[in-house]
């Protein structure tokens, strides 16, 4: 999104009216418009930021920006390991010391893990969960940690696992990590005809293309009523 498009989006968001009581918004632009997020100082929504740099702190890392100055901008969550993101170079040993650099700041990480299609075809739900969180296990942390189930192929692709599929691979996860600091999002082509049965199985939902435009983020905001 450009300038324009985030302050209109912003506007129009702003004015909606929702009962923020039923589900905690999160809303995660690029780093450069988080600031006119914050104009809008809007109590009900927290931000989050895409992406952190592998350092704590700020220093002769040119061009990084790192959890703590997230933290000062009043960034709540940041999302990890997004697969756009492993597809330009970040492996786990990075998404680990960003996880570690985000919980020091106090930001709460969602960390994203997913299958890619031949997977999706050739393996089982459980092999897949250890396979893609095998990273995490061990990791010894006190604060809340997101975890985003993202099967690689149906990300902007209107392609979408059924029920049984996901609760599956979210029950395996949770088995898996054996950990009561984890809360589990399903994120991948979720519209306001998928979001109010995955809502039933998940902790709540990352939403990415339908989430740009007000009226549909509304929808599917509308599904957390009566669940
Ligand atoms: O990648 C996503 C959110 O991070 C999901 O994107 P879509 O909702 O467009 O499939």
């Amino acid at each position: 999104m450009n300038l324009v498009s985030v302050q209109t989006f912003m506007d129009n968001f702003s004015t909606l009216n929702i009962n923020h009581n039923n589900a905690e918004i999160i809303i995660c632009p690029s780093v450069i418009h988080i600031p006119i997020l914050k104009d809008y100082n809007l109590s009900y929504v927290n931000i989050g930021a895409q992406d952190c740099s592998i350092f704590q702190n700020f220093g002769a890392q040119t061009g990084e920006v790192c959890a703590s100055m997230l933290a000062e901008l009043g960034v709540k969550y940041v999302i990890l390991g997004h697969c756009e993101r492993r597809y330009l170079g970040e492996n786990e040993d990075m998404i680990l010391s960003k996880i570690d650099a985000s919980l020091k700041a106090n930001i709460i990480p969602i960390v994203c893990f997913g299958e890619d299609e031949h997977e999706h075809l050739t393996m089982d739900t459980w092999t897949i969960v250890q396979q893609k969180l095998s990273f995490l296990k061990g990791l010894n942390h006190k604060n809340t940690i997101v975890i985003a189930y993202e099967p690689i192929w149906s990300i902007g692709s209107g392609k979408i696992p059924d029920n049984l599929y996901i609760n599956s691979i979210l029950t395996h996860a949770k088995q898996y990590l054996k950990d009561d600091g984890y809360l589990f999002v399903y994120g991948g082509s979720v519209t306001a005809k998928n979001a109010r049965d995955i809502l039933k199985i998940s902790d709540g939902l990352l939403i990415g293309s339908a989430s740009l435009e007000v009226t549909k983020l509304y929808d599917i905001m509308m599904c957390y009523h009566g669940l």
